[in-house]
């Protein structure tokens, strides 16, 4: 079994849980709250993983990472999107150096700044 397969399975969960019982799901509830409360999960999350970071916390990093990382695919899920699409994104961007792809990212706005 993959990482990948159980971040599949994941993201199926939370799919079944959009028509689900808010008071018997946490997936279903904040369905159910929108996509304001969604993000403003993510937004406590990377708050979260942040502190754990500056404490040094390596238990608590993986435990909040976790967190981020579910309340993620619950937002990917609310825009009609799933982990592939973040994966294969991910795989697109193998071995392409991340400053090589600045460079040619800014290379093609002073293209586009030129020509207009
Ligand atoms: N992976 C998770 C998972 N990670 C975190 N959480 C919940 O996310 C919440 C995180 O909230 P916080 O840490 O901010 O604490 P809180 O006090 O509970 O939340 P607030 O009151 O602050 O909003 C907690 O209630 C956690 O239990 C998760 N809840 C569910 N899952 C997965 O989702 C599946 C479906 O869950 P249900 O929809 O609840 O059946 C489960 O089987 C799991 O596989």
């Amino acid at each position: 079994m993959t990482s990948q397969d159980t971040l599949m399975r994941l993201h199926a969960v939370i799919e079944t849980r959009r028509q689900g019982d808010p008071d018997k799901s946490y997936v279903a509830r904040l369905f159910h709250k929108g996509t304001d409360a969604i993000l403003k999960k993510i937004g406590e999350e990377a708050t979260e993983t942040v502190m754990a970071g500056k404490d040094g916390d390596r238990q608590k990093i993986v435990y909040e990472v976790a967190d981020l990382w579910f309340h993620s695919m619950i937002a990917l899920a609310q825009f009609g999107l799933s982990p592939a699409e973040v994966l294969a994104e991910l795989e697109r961007r193998e071995g392409l150096s991340g400053l090589e792809e600045f460079a040619a990212r800014k290379a093609q706005v002073r293209e586009q700044q030129e020509g207009s």
